[in-house]
């Protein structure tokens, strides 16, 4: 026990000689000497300390940006330190399903990369400013430390690196909880925690397997979907931004909001619902595009109905022809104020779209839905906008051997044959086959539920037909209205011209009376 307490007390003494010899060196020594002694110093310390240390801050830049290479190297990490790190810490990231686990501060862990020995360690320092912020602002500086040694640098700089963010980039896709964001108004968009998107958990269970349509159509999406989200570096090579428009249309209850759901569970994307109407004006459109992240969908659901898109170009139009500028400046300002008070136009629109993809990130598809296609500008869903265009229409037989297996987990049963030639003749929307499927108590038998649908799609049947024969006696009713319309006035000329006809006879037999009796008055 002695022997130690010598040993500390030798050491003490060693250091504070060191500290001293040091301090005179700083104190007394010419700054010449000092930066040559320094420089040799440096030399033998490297030989002595053949390593190199690469460091990761958290936040990087002059904005103090969160660096993605810090939190990519903290998903790949958390891998490997629930395996070897003596002591780790747990949190769950705001938006991973799960507990994530990491290495703790001043934890060290050692890995391998091609043979090459190499050690992790995470590092914090605590804030040297006081911590007087009116926000509450975690200003402690955290940083990853790699080590190792230097002659294996190029390994590290040129392969190990990248090798350690696509990982960390898989892992977080991978333990990412997907979003559904939704636009706010603009007054909200400022202050400390300025986000123009608020978002809840995206959990919507639709997939395509759960989505009844044509399975043909469905496969076709599907591909057309997965080839898009692997399609980076084609896209770099044909010159074109990463990015896919999908125009929905169809009768409400088809499925189109289904699909979209089905979209980001198959692609693991984000879905940003942009909600037209509360979007002010152009520029907030953009600036609201711009605040989108990559692998997202940016949906606009009824464009149609969301701000009148086709009557701009309409009045456009309308005004060009004769429309006179005003004259005096107040009326011209006044009209420019009333310009600027206009909600998204149509060109707004469109810029932004196209100027989005250009401007940041890939990987986005955006995603309009209508019910009524016809009422859309063609400049709106043209291909390099709207590239896919995917009409969701009434139930077909295939939509519905769809539902009887998910609702009620049969594929064929006597009642199909039946049902299959009612859908050829009834409109029905998969909505209401859904709902008429589905088993309303625990006493609905497969038998019951069918039969339900049955008589739902012969009351569809009948309706139909009594609307057809509606329509028709009122066509009819009006052809005979209007024929009967057409004779009256037929009529009328006709009699109009016997009149003329009557009177220019008349006229004919006076001048002709006068002169057969030469009567002069
Ligand atoms: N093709 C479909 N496959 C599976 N479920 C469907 C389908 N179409 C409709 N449904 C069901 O009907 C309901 C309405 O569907 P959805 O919201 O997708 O219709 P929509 O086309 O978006 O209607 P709207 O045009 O009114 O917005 C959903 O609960 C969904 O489960
Ligand atoms: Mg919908």
């Amino acid at each position: 026990m002695a022997m130690v307490g010598e040993m500390w007390s030798h050491l003490g003494s060693t250091m504070a000689t060191l500290m001293l010899v040091y301090t005179l060196f700083k104190q007394f020594f010419p700054h010449q000497l000092q930066v040559s002694f320094e420089k040799y110093f440096n030399r033998i310390v490297r030989y002595a300390y053949p390593y190199v240390e690469i460091t990761f801050d958290e936040f990087t830049g002059e904005r103090m940006k969160r660096s993605e290479a810090y939190s990519r190297i903290k998903s790949y990490l958390s891998d490997k330190s629930t395996a070897s790190a003596k002591r780790l810490k747990a949190d769950v990231v705001k938006d991973s399903q799960s507990t994530v686990f990491s290495m703790d501060y001043n934890e060290e862990i050692t890995e391998e990369f091609q043979g090459v020995k190499l050690w992790w360690s995470a590092k914090r320092t605590p804030s040297k400013t006081p911590r007087i912020a009116i926000y509450p602002v975690d200003d402690e500086k955290r940083s990853y430390k790699l080590t190792v040694h230097k002659r294996h640098i190029e390994l590290i700089t040129q392969s190990y690196i990248s090798h350690v963010m696509k990982e960390g980039k898989e892992i977080e896709t991978r333990n990412r909880q997907r979003k559904l964001y939704s636009n706010n108004p603009s007054q909200n968009w400022d202050g400390y925690r300025s986000n123009k998107w608020s978002n809840v958990l995206f959990e919507h269970p639709a997939t395509f397997d759960t989505l009844a349509m044509d399975a043909k159509l469905k496969e076709e999406i599907k591909n057309d979907l997965i080839k898009f989200s692997k399609g980076k570096d084609y896209y770099a090579r044909i010159g074109k931004a990463w990015k896919r428009g999908y125009l929905l249309y169809g009768p409400p209850g088809t499925g189109k909001s289904s699909m979209i759901a089905a979209m980001a569970n198959l692609l693991d994307y984000d879905v940003y619902d942009l909600e037209l109407t509360a979007v002010k004006e152009n520029t907030e459109l953009r600036r609201l595009l711009l605040d989108t992240s990559s692998k997202s969908i940016i949906l606009i659901e009824d464009i149609d109905c969301s701000i009148d898109l086709t009557g701009q170009r309409e009045k456009k139009t309308e005004k060009d022809g004769n429309e006179d500028e005003p004259s005096d400046p107040v009326t011209k300002r006044m009209k420019e104020e009333e310009k600027k008070e206009s909600k998204v136009t149509l060109s707004g629109l469109l810029n932004c779209i196209d100027g989005l993809w250009s401007s940041c990130g890939g990987e986005k598809i955006i995603v309009f839905t209508t019910n009524y296609v016809e009422k859309l500008d063609p400049a709106l869903i043209r291909r390099g906008r709207m590239d896919k265009h995917i009409e969701l229409s009434y139930c077909c037989f295939d939509a519905f051997k769809v539902f009887a297996k998910n609702y009620l987990e049969v594929d064929s049963h006597s009642l199909f044959g039946e049902i299959e030639s009612l859908l050829g003749e009834t409109n029905m929307t998969p909505a209401d086959v859904a709902e008429n499927l589905m088993p309303k108590s625990d006493y609905d038998d497969v038998e019951t539920c069918l039969k339900r649908l049955v008589e739902a799609l012969k009351d569809a049947k009948e309706e139909a037909k009594k609307k057809a024969e509606d329509e028709a006696r009122l066509k009819a009713e009006k052809e005979e209205e209007k024929q009967k319309q057409k004779s009256v006035k037929e009529e009328k000329e006709q009699s109009g011209k016997d009149d003329k006809e009557v009177k220019e006879n008349g006229v004919a037999m006076e001048a002709a009376e006068v002169k057969e009796n030469g009567v002069a008055h």
